[in-house]
């Protein structure tokens, strides 16, 4: 109803009374008028407690409207739906909130209890109607929580409550009830839950902060990380854990970002509680109110020191040689290109020094490589305690090493390093139950006057490198651009080498030795040449080490055999019955132990008598590889193969070794005959080694003679053998023969 409707009734009473009032006056006598006065303002007052009655309910009416109104709001924002069941007639009646909640048209009416039980999942039914009926026996309001299924399917979380009312006699008179959606909360608590489980149990350190940045929480695994516990950090700044090495700066650009963006990562340096310094990597993001302002910082971090350590072994194991700990190829690229840059700037000098071991494949190949690797390691520590602090070490991979120095003043101050690099290397190695010994060759490049960049200056020191090999090793020399010419020369001569057995373009000279005792030629030194077809008669210094560095001295040295004992073979043919044949075997040939074998073959092959075979081998190869030498001599010994140890007195000989090879003879190396009457030191050493010859029991075999006053002071030392440009130089076979003829004279 309106309020129009509520304000008529009131007037018609009022017109009513005043009608009466007004006919009572026209027609009545004064008595009945008073009397008739007084009617009319009694049915007066009748009129107005009646209307003054009927607007107070219409007031009472508006403001139950008005109530329910509020009711059905209050129920909407709580999402509470109320219902009410009168059990004498079983009328159920529901809120319109009820309706929604269930997701039930209004017009389809509510049904009845058993409707609703059917809307309950089954598993939650029982549990729901006992909870009803419970109600009912115990006279107690109940609330029970369980599913529903509205009626357009989905599923909501129910809070129901209710109570029933019951008459004087206990009947029940009807239930009053709510159902409440809590299907968001418990969604949110739920959510609620997994995040805090989350919060708790995350690996990473989580701590809050308020708006002041004052700490709110933190969880177990900032504990764990930290060692501070919440209530060591709790209402402090976190600027407590900085380590203090993260610059001020950075803090600045940090917040600035938390405070534009709202976020920030990166990483910090932290101080755990016992001091221990980590870096971490941060990220912390803000949580705002409803008028935008910051309410919390949330910062999470984890430990990087693992990840950082590994970073810093990759990056090491990227610029350092494993097995040395020396920077690598890649590191001196980078260090040289800048050096090189600085240098170019400030107009300075860098030096590359080059350096690779003498005979280090020999050790390494006869002793293990585990031996091998040690000799690297201590040759790398002695390189690396010889150069200043500012100078790189590099190993290149095998026996090469590179020393870069930046800064260089005079040229002289880099000859000084590589003779200092010369003495700490070539100095003797005690490896296990070895003395080992190596030298090294260094070739040298300088900026700017032998290359403009590192390619050049590698290469270059690089040729230098083979020039003091070939200038017979433990040596250094500085780039001459006639290196690069020598460089090439030894790659012609490689590519050359390897046709020069095919195209049979090895010949053998033969150099007499002569038995001091009784005059006669004792052997002939088998020599090779190669007859090159441009360059002619090639000497053996020019090839021999490029064939052993390329292991074509294998095929050749097999040659060299063969051919030396088919010539033998032809004297004797010829009638040369006493003359022996000595054949200089190289490092490769004893390494390899087919050599006993191709000995064996090449006597019974040609019939040779045993003892008409003489193996050289240099005392450095010997000593290098002196358990292999032993073994080895030994078996060719038992074939009857003579042995002579060559040029010794230019290694380092160990008398113990020497007394354990099977050898035969001693031949003192050319430089030491040469000094005889001008240098008193290499006469001394002639006059020591004939003495240790005899005291071993060996022959004597001076080399390089080439004055009677050699040969007058050799006799008179009680030399039993020489060899040299005196007697003869080394001749073509048939010019051998008739040199041996004529000493020996014929027998035909
Ligand atoms: N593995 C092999 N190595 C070989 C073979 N043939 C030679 N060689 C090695 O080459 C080295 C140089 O030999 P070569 O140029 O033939 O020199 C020899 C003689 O010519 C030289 N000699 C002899 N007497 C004198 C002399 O009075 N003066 C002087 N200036 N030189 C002289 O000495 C070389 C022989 O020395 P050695 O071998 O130590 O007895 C040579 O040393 C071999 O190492 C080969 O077939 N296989």
């Amino acid at each position: 109803m309106s309020g129009r409707q509520i304000i008529k009734p009131g007037r018609g009473y009022a017109l009513l009374a005043l009608a009466l009032l007004v006919s009572g006056l026209l027609s009545m006598h004064l008595d009945y008028f008073v009397a008739w006065l007084l009617v009319v303002a009694g049915l007066a007052v009748v009129a107005w407690l009646l209307w003054s009655r009927q607007r107070n309910n219409q007031r009472v009416i508006a403001g139950l409207r008005q109530g329910r109104q509020q009711l059905r709001e209050a129920q909407r924002l709580a999402q509470i739906g109320s219902w009410e069941l009168e059990i004498p007639t079983g009328r159920l009646t529901w809120s319109e909130e009820l309706y929604r909640i269930f997701g039930i048209d209004p017009q389809a009416g509510p049904g009845d209890y058993q409707r609703f039980l059917q809307m309950v999942p089954a598993e939650d039914r029982e549990r729901v109607d006992e909870a009803y009926r419970a109600s009912f026996r115990e006279r107690e309001p109940h609330e029970v929580e369980h599913r529903l299924i509205t009626g357009s399917g989905q599923i909501k979380q129910i809070r129901s409550r209710w109570e029933t009312h019951f008459d004087a006699l206990g009947n029940p008179l009807r239930t009053i009830g709510t159902a409440q959606d809590i299907t968001d909360l418990r969604r949110m608590e739920s959510q609620m839950q997994l995040l805090g489980t989350a919060f708790h149990h995350s690996g990473e350190a989580i701590l809050i902060t308020d708006h002041d940045n004052r700490i709110v929480t933190v969880n177990p695994a900032f504990t764990t990380l930290t060692g501070y516990t919440l209530e060591d950090v709790a209402g402090k700044n976190p600027k407590l854990l900085s380590a203090g090495r993260t610059l001020p700066e950075e803090y600045e650009r940090m917040w600035a970002s938390i405070r534009q963006k709202g976020y920030w990562q990166g990483e910090v340096w932290d101080r755990r509680k016992d001091g221990g310094v980590y870096p971490k990597w941060l990220s912390i993001s803000v949580m705002r109110d409803d008028a935008g302002e910051i309410r919390y910082h949330i910062a999470h971090f984890t430990d990087v020191s693992a990840e950082r350590a590994a970073e810093a072994r990759l990056h090491h194991m990227a610029h350092h040689d494993m097995l040395t700990g020396l920077a690598n190829r890649f590191s001196l690229k980078e260090r040289l290109e800048h050096a090189l840059a600085v240098a170019r700037r400030e107009s300075s000098r860098v030096a590359l020094l080059f350096i690779d071991l003498d005979r280090f494949k020999v050790i390494n190949d006869t002793l293990g490589h585990h031996i091998g690797d040690e000799l690297l390691i201590q040759v790398s520590q002695r390189l690396r305690s010889a150069v200043r602090d500012s100078d790189l070490v590099a190993r290149l991979g095998g026996d090469e090493f590179v020393v870069m120095a930046s800064g260089v003043e005079q040229m002289s101050s880099v000859a000084t390093v590589a003779e200092k690099l010369v003495k700490v290397v070539g100095e003797p190695y005690a490896i296990g139950p070895h003395t080992l010994y190596t030298t090294p060759s260094i070739g040298i490049a300088v900026y700017p006057m032998d290359g403009e960049n590192g390619e050049a200056l590698m290469k270059n020191a690089d040729a230098a490198m083979y020039h003091a090999k070939a200038a017979g090793r433990n040596n250094f020399q500085f780039f001459d651009a006639r290196m690069n010419e020598a460089a090439i020369e030894r790659l012609n001569i490689e590519h050359a080498l390897h046709q020069a057995l095919e195209r049979d373009e090895f010949v053998l000279y033969y150099q007499p030795v002569i038995d001091l005792g009784s005059g006669r030629v004792s052997c002939v030194e088998a020599l090779i040449r190669w007859r090159h077809p441009e360059r002619g008669l090639v000497a053996p210094g020019l090839f021999i080490g490029v064939a052993e560095e390329t292991g074509l001295i294998q095929p050749i040295g097999d040659w060299v055999v063969w051919t030396a004992c088919r010539q033998l073979a032809a004297f004797r043919a010829a009638g040369i019955a006493d003359v022996k044949m000595a054949i200089n075997i190289s490092a490769v040939q004893m390494r390899n132990s087919s050599l006993p074998v191709v000995a064996h073959g090449v006597i019974d092959a040609y019939s040779l008598a045993r003892g008409d075979l003489i193996f050289e081998i240099t005392e450095s190869v010997a000593m290098e590889q002196p358990d292999e030498t032993i073994r080895v001599l030994d078996v060719l010994r038992s074939m009857g193969v003579t042995l002579a140890l060559d040029d010794f007195g230019t290694g380092y000989s160990s008398l113990s070794y020497l007394r354990m090879f099977a050898l035969d003879k001693l031949k003192l190396d050319r430089s030491f005959v040469e000094g005889i009457g001008e240098d008193i030191d290499g006469q001394v050493i002639c006059d020591a080694t004939i003495g240790l010859a005899h005291a071993l029991g060996l022959t004597l075999v001076a080399e390089g003679v080439e004055t009677e006053a050699q040969l007058d002071y050799l006799r008179a030392r009680g030399c039993d053998l020489v060899q040299g440009y005196l007697f003869s130089k080394p001749l073509p076979a048939l010019e051998a023969e008739a040199f041996i003829r004529q000493r020996n004279g014929s027998p035909g």
